[in-house]
């Protein structure tokens, strides 16, 4: 059986990819650009992939294709309705970075409402020569109290809320999708969500009804002291939006772990803000905790097991 692993330099070194070996001859690439998909793919039966996208050629190209794995939660890199008219599953991992997309989305909301960069950089240069034992500088305040709007109630999205309600907060959720009920939090619209929350996270993945689902309009809802976090996908925010509105002091700032377009362009409006401090950015690395990379693989493993390939 042949298993052509795309893109092995997102997984990091984790030990139990060795274990891939052993459900057949694996070929693992670092990276592949779209140029080099098709021929890399053309007699595998199992194709790994985190991001590289495949596409209707790309699956066309690929002729004893048996498995689509998909090396992450989200599936929107994939065609899944031609895998569908093609009758190749695909499988992709759910839940294994449940923790560390949490904990990163309480990682860049902390940063921000406790002004992190500013006070650490401040007790570096000047704290020494200032003369007083504290130094009263941007505003922090507290979650306690404060309203907690997610976007996207599904695993991640759970685990936030639990998180946010043991600091305290109300939280309140949006979803479109009947799936995620939740009886004993308050489901609002998402204007309404918008306009009442002091920190709104998005944990929804990317489709047709949430491509662009913040832009100018929606921006302009928020509390101008709000906080928007973005660890669902990039494609949701509109970025030159979101850009303009940090800059207009519609809202207070944004912490995003993912982008429309991944590395992002050089001209992304985002990386030229006039107000930096508003905004803190990471290469799309919340879900990459190792043991989230090491459980990821198990999924991978298991996915592989499960849909019993025979060639
Ligand atoms: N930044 C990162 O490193 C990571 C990002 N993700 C992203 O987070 C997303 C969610 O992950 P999980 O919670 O594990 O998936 P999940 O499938 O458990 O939850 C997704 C939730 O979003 C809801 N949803 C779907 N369409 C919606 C809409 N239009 N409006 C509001 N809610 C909607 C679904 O009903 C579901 O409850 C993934 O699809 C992926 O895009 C996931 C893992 C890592
Ligand atoms: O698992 C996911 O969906 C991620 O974004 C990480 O690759």
């Amino acid at each position: 059986m042949n298993i052509v692993l795309l893109d092995a330099e997102t997984l990091g070194n984790v030990a139990n990819l060795e274990k891939v070996k052993e459900l057949g001859h694996l070929v693992s690439y670092p990276r592949t650009s779209p140029e080099q998909v098709q021929e890399r793919i053309k007699d595998a039966n199992i194709i790994i992939t985190n991001k590289v996208v495949l596409g209707k050629s790309e699956i066309d190209a690929a002729e004893n294709l048996k498995l689509i794995c998909i090396a992450a939660t989200g599936t929107n890199n994939i065609d899944l309705d031609y895998a569908k008219s093609r009758d190749i599953p695909v499988k992709n991992v759910a839940g294994y970075s449940t923790e560390s997309v949490a904990q990163a989305t309480f990682s860049m909301l902390l940063s921000l409402i406790n002004h992190l960069s500013y006070y650490d950089e401040y007790a570096k240069n000047d704290y020494a020569s200032s003369g007083l034992f504290t130094h009263i500088g941007p505003t922090i305040w507290e979650l306690k109290g404060k309203r907690f709007g997610i976007i996207g109630l599904g695993n991640i999205g759970k685990r936030v809320a639990f998180i946010a309600q043991a600091f305290g907060c109300e939280v309140v959720y949006y979803s479109s999708s009947g799936k995620s009920r939740d009886e004993k939090l308050q489901r609002l619209e998402l204007e309404e969500l918008l306009t009442t929350s002091d920190i709104v996270t998005i944990h929804a993945p990317l489709n047709e009804k949430t491509k662009e689902l913040i832009g100018k309009k929606e921006l302009s809802h928020m509390k101008s002291n709000a906080i928007l976090i973005n660890v669902g996908r990039g494609g949701i925010v509109v970025e030159s939006d979101l850009a303009n509105a940090l800059e207009q002091g519609e809202l207070a700032g944004a912490g995003l772990d993912v982008f429309e377009k991944e590395p992002v362009a050089s001209e992304n409006p985002l990386l030229k803000i006039n107000c930096p401090e508003k905004l803190i950015m990471q290469p799309h690395v919340a879900w990459s905790s190792q043991e989230a990379r090491e459980t990821l693989v198990e999924g991978i493993i298991q996915n592989i097991l499960d849909a019993n390939i025979s060639i």
